[in-house]
């Protein structure tokens, strides 16, 4: 279904000095990161610690107070694409659409605005939802799946955005085991098909077993690297320390002191 050969070149994710926030107050402070492409990426932290805001600016859905990101494309501008998936308890579920439907958007940068759908989308969208195990859902309501069903079809729809950076915020949660293996499986082949793929997640078993490079965040990078040193229990403990007496009302963010927690080297994942 996907031809890697195809992949348009890409640059890697670079964070300069990035800080934002919502309403002036800053969720995430001052990162200084670069992602080579490629990179399969667990990012963790405790609640709160700024793990979606980071998507969210990576996905364009939210602008930096100050610093940059570069080496992605905003949604709908030409360049290597981006795919989404935010955490499946914000998705909206009650539009009249079809399973077969909702995954054929997959296919927007195929069609286009004022393109037509022909039955190749159509085939392709089936072709997509065979490969995540939902053969004969097609005509579904997408508010008739379950938690785990409906996040197949949401990697189904992803598989079809044919993105060169997959961004996914907690896919596994609330998901039972086999899915999660499923899904894993997926992700995997997105890694070995040269893409760069970053996941929000909680399970740091999980993290651990599957995933070669973590930035460990709270508010501010805490560690970056390679998993087993990136995720020591002196990183997590000194995450943990440093969210929970984060004041919400505090004013404008001056720049981070460096901590015993500088980033370690980026590596090629
Ligand atoms: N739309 C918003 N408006 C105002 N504040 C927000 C908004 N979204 C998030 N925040 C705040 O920004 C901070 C970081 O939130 P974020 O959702 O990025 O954390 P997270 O690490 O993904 O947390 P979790 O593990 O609980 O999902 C939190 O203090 C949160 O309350």
């Amino acid at each position: 279904m996907i031809n890697p050969d195809s992949l348009p070149a890409q640059r890697g994710i670079t964070c300069s000095d990035l800080t934002v926030g919502y309403d002036r107050h800053p969720a995430l402070h001052h990162l200084n990161l670069q992602v080579p492409a490629g990179t399969l990426l667990a990012v963790v932290g405790p609640n709160g610690a700024g793990k979606s805001t980071w998507l969210k600016v990576l996905a364009g859905l939210l602008r930096p107070m100050t610093g940059t990101v570069s080496g992605l494309s905003a949604p709908g501008q030409p360049g290597p694409r981006v795919a989404y998936l935010p955490q499946h308890d914000q998705a909206d579920r009650s539009f009249p659409v079809t399973v077969l439907e909702m995954v054929t958007m997959g296919l927007w940068h195929a069609f286009g605005a004022w393109g037509r759908l022909r039955p190749e989308h159509h085939d392709r969208a089936r072709q997509a939802l065979a490969a995540v195990g939902l053969q004969g859902f097609e005509a579904r309501p997408i508010d008739a799946l379950s938690g785990g069903q409906w996040q197949r079809a949401q990697f189904a729809r992803l598989m079809l955005q044919d993105a060169t950076t997959v961004l996914l915020d907690e896919p596994f949660a609330a998901i039972d085991r086999r899915t999660t293996a499923d899904l894993l499986a997926i992700l995997h082949r997105w890694h070995a098909e040269g893409r760069t793929v970053v996941a929000v997640l909680h399970d740091l078993d999980l993290v651990r077993a599957h995933f070669p490079t973590t930035l460990v965040l709270a508010r501010r990078c805490v560690a970056y690297g390679p998993t087993a040193e990136a995720l020591s229990d002196a990183h997590w403990a000194e995450a943990l320390a440093l969210h929970e007496p984060f004041d919400e009302d505090a004013p404008l963010c001056a720049p981070a002191p460096l901590s015993t927690a500088t980033p370690l080297a980026p590596v090629q994942a």
